[in-house]
């Protein structure tokens, strides 16, 4: 559960996102660059988007043709202007729709709960399969695959790809998805801080200028001086 840092200065930010989600890596990598800036205490929460889209009764933005037709421009310009390779797959409804991202978020969980000093790289090999290279992220191999680049060993990714259908692992993604939900979600990706003892939440990687604000904050731009390096 999201609550207000306790004892140290490093101010809480939890992050709700699915590697479905091409707004999400937007997101994560402007929280990641920001990490050390703004003294954050950034915790990645993996979620499925399609779980959240559900009991939200929302639908994911492409299914209206104008919004899709918008998000795929959208999705080039901030890819160039946040400077995370972002490409779009080249069958938008069956990799993203169809196939989806719940192997992927599992095997994600699995990781949170057993070797969280991964979450950060597998998420990122996820993102880069799907988002960059237009690779699949739902066979086991894929999985591996991501794992292996992320720096698992081949023995840590087996065990964890075993582990991500054992209902330890599907309990945690879904309370976790449950838990966005209840402070207001209908899309990922989703900031949620602690503002006077009260949560907020704040949806996009568009409003992250905003949160800084909300934390007392300088925002420098999507890639500041110091991540460029
Ligand atoms: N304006 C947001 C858009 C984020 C967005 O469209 N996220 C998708 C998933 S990739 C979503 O969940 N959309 C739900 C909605 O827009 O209602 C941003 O720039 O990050």
């Amino acid at each position: 559960m999201a609550s207000q840092s306790s004892g140290s200065s490093k101010k809480r930010v939890d992050f709700f996102y699915d590697v479905l989600s091409p707004y999400s890596w937007l997101g994560f990598e402007i929280l990641c660059r920001y990490r050390p800036i703004w003294n954050m205490e950034l915790c990645l929460r993996p979620v499925f988007l399609a779980g959240i889209m559900k009991e939200s009764g929302n639908q994911p933005p492409a299914m209206l043709p104008k919004r899709g037709e918008y998000m795929f421009k959208d999705i080039k310009r901030l890819a160039k202007f946040y400077q995370v390779p972002v490409q779009m797959p080249r069958d938008f409804m069956g990799t993203v729709i169809k196939k989806g991202s719940l192997a992927a978020m599992r095997f994600v969980t699995a990781v949170d709960l057993t070797e969280p000093q991964f979450v950060e790289s597998v998420s990122r090999e996820f993102w880069l399969r799907i988002w960059s290279r237009d690779e699949d992220i739902t066979q086991p191999d894929s999985i591996l695959a991501a794992a292996a680049k992320a720096g698992l060993s081949a023995g840590q990714a087996q065990k964890l790809l075993e582990m991500s259908t054992s209902s330890e692992v599907k309990d945690r993604l879904k309370t976790t998805t449950d838990e966005v939900l209840k402070y207001g979600a209908f899309g990922v990706p989703c900031s949620v801080i602690y503002v006077d003892d009260k949560p907020q939440l704040l949806f996009g990687s568009d409003r992250l200028e905003l949160l800084g604000h909300l934390l007392g904050k300088k925002w420098q731009g999507p890639v500041p001086a110091s991540a460029k390096l």
